[in-house]
Order: structure tokens, then C-alpha cells, then sequence
């Protein structure tokens, strides 16, 4: 019987979805909500991502630009300074697929030709240029929820429906982009926690995540030392929400996600190690 899984051909890089994927965050960057500045330089990023394949990385995801509330905008020219060298040498040295964290086109293009095999773009597509720079590398592509701009997103985000709308939303972006040339197999979708999002809106787009899988394309979770994983543990530094990380990730792979974006991979190994293991137990006959 042939495979029939889905999988992603990230630049001749193959990522299988038979199961749940993790994908590594290398920012390099120096003002990240949760590990800003640990690497921010080409040898301390390329090392943090070394190390998170060494843990057990299906794939790395590169970002040159803090998407937290209040950050700093990155020129082009800056943010094509901090990532290309980082994707160049991790793609040099590691044989699992390379991603842009980017909205912007012109770093799309410029890191897919340095070796990334997917673009993650939590605008969705939407700055001027990205549906077109992001059809024209033929990479596989995250389109990302978001309400309102990094800046002040979570001044007050309101929804009528937050399921409703996201799911609008993301539906209209697949749209777009399937008009813009990309292939259905080459899109994924990721619901956008914490992007112009309450902890309830977080916990109710968390809870109802199989509504989106009738969408077809696989879907990616972001949770990772989320401020609302904070606020309902009590832990307020970023870096004591790995336990919270890891159960809202396993909870996201039980209702439909196919790639979990995370810091801390080792324990997001761990942990889908267990999740796999009881899925492996055959369904007993219905005599
Ligand atoms: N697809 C996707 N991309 C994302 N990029 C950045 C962040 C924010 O997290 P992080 O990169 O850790 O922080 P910062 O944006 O401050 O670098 N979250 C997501 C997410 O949930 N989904």
C-alpha cells in the first residue's frame, strides 16, 4: 500500500505528516518575548538551532523580527542581515527543513534562494508583494491568523464569534493564495494564538481546532510560552511555561495539528512520544 500521508516538499527537503511534526524557533533577534537576545548573533543562532535538531527537530523555523506587542520594526536590509547568514549555515549543516518567519517578500525570496524550504507568515500573505513573492519560490507556506497589527493587537481584541471569524478569515487567505498560484498541498494554515487574541479567544480557537481541519491543509499550533499559558498558570516568566507549552501542544495535536512550533523541543519530543505510542494501540474488533 502506498503512503498515502500527506507531506511537504520544503526545497527537495521531504517533511512527512504521518504524524505530528516540531518545528525548533531559532530567533535571532534581540528583543523576542521569550528568549530575546540568547541569539542574536549568526554563531549563537546557528548553534540554538544545531541543538534543536540534536533534541529531536523535524524542521527549524528562522526569524529575524519580534512579533511581540510594542516590538521594534526590522528594516529589510536588517532582517536580511540577521537571517540569511543563519539559513545559509543551518542549511549547510542540517538535513531537516529551514522556514522564514517573515512577512516580508523580499527577505521570502532572498531566504528561500539561501536554502529555506517554507515561508511562515503570520500576516497570511497580505503585505503588498507576498502572494506573489510567495508563489514565485514554490515553497510550502503558513498562513497565519492575526487581528489587527503586532503593535496593538492585544489592546482589546473582540470577536463576535472567534471560531467564525478566524475560520473566515483563513479561508479567504487560502483563497488568495490559491488564486495567486500556490498549490493547495503547498498551504497550511495555523490559527494565530496570542495575535490579537484573549486567553479565552486562545482557549475556545484551542478547544474547537478540529473545525478547521474540514479546510484540508494541514494545520501548524503556536503556543509556545505564550503569554495566556502565563496568565492561566500564574508562571510570568516566559521560561517556566514549559510544562504549560507542552500540555497546550499535545492538547493542539489531539485535535488536529500537524507541526507544533516550539522552543523547547526536547520536551515536545517527550512529550508526542507518549501521544504516539497510545495512538499506535490498535482499535480492538467490534465483534
Ligand atoms: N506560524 C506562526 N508563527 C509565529 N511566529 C512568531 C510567534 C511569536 O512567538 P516567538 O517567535 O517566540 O516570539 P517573537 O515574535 O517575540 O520573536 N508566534 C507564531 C505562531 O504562533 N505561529
Amino acid at each position: 500500500m502506498f503512503d498515502t500521508s500527506p507531506q511537504l516538499d520544503c526545497a527537495g527537503r521531504i517533511l512527512r505528516l504521518d504524524r505530528a511534526r516540531v518545528m525548533g524557533i531559532v530567533n535571532v533577534t534581540p528583543d523576542s518575548f521569550s528568549d530575546g537576545g540568547a541569539h542574536d548573533t549568526t554563531e549563537a543562532a546557528v548553534a540554538h538551532g544545531l541543538k534543536l535538531v540534536e533534541e529531536g527537530a523535524d524542521l527549524l523555523d528562522i526569524g529575524g523580527e519580534s512579533t511581540r506587542p510594542g516590538a521594534a520594526p526590522v528594516s529589510v536590509e536588517e532582517e536580511l542581515r540577521r537571517v540569511i547568514p543563519v539559513i545559509e549555515q543551518l542549511a549547510a549543516r542540517t538535513q531537516v527543513p529551514i522556514s522564514i518567519d517573515t512577512f516580508k517578500p523580499e527577505v521570502m525570496r532572498a531566504a528561500v534562494a539561501a536554502g529555506a524550504g517554507m515561508i511562515n507568515d503570520i500576516y497570511g500573505l497580505r503585505q503588498e508583494g507576498a502572494l506573489d513573492a510567495a508563489a514565485a519560490t514554490g515553497v510550502p507556506v503558513v498562513l497565519m491568523h492575526m487581528q489587527g497589527e503586532p503593535g496593538h493587537m492585544q489592546a482589546d481584541p473582540h470577536y463576535d464569534d472567534v471560531v467564525a471569524e478566524v475560520h473566515g478569515f483563513l479561508v479567504q487567505r487560502l483563497f488568495a493564495a490559491e488564486m495567486a498560484g500556490i498549490a493547495k498541498k503547498n498551504l497550511l494554515i495555523d490559527l494565530g494564538f496570542g495575535f490579537g487574541k484573549t486567553t479565552a479567544h486562545n482557549m475556545t480557537l484551542l478547544a474547537r481546532s478540529e473545525r478547521f481541519l474540514e479546510l484540508g491543509v494541514p494545520m501548524l499550533a503556536g503556543l509556545s510560552r505564550k503569554r495566556s499559558l502565563g496568565e492561566l498558570t500564574g508562571r510570568d516568566t516566559p521560561s517556566e511555561r514549559v510544562a504549560a507549552s507542552v500540555a497546550a501542544h499535545l492538547i493542539a495535536v489531539q485535535r488536529g495539528a500537524r507541526i507544533v512550533r516550539v522552543h523547547d523541543v526536547a520536551a515536545t519530543v517527550d512529550a508526542l512520544k507518549i501521544w504516539q505510542a497510545v495512538e499506535a494501540v490498535p482499535t480492538p474488533r467490534a465483534d
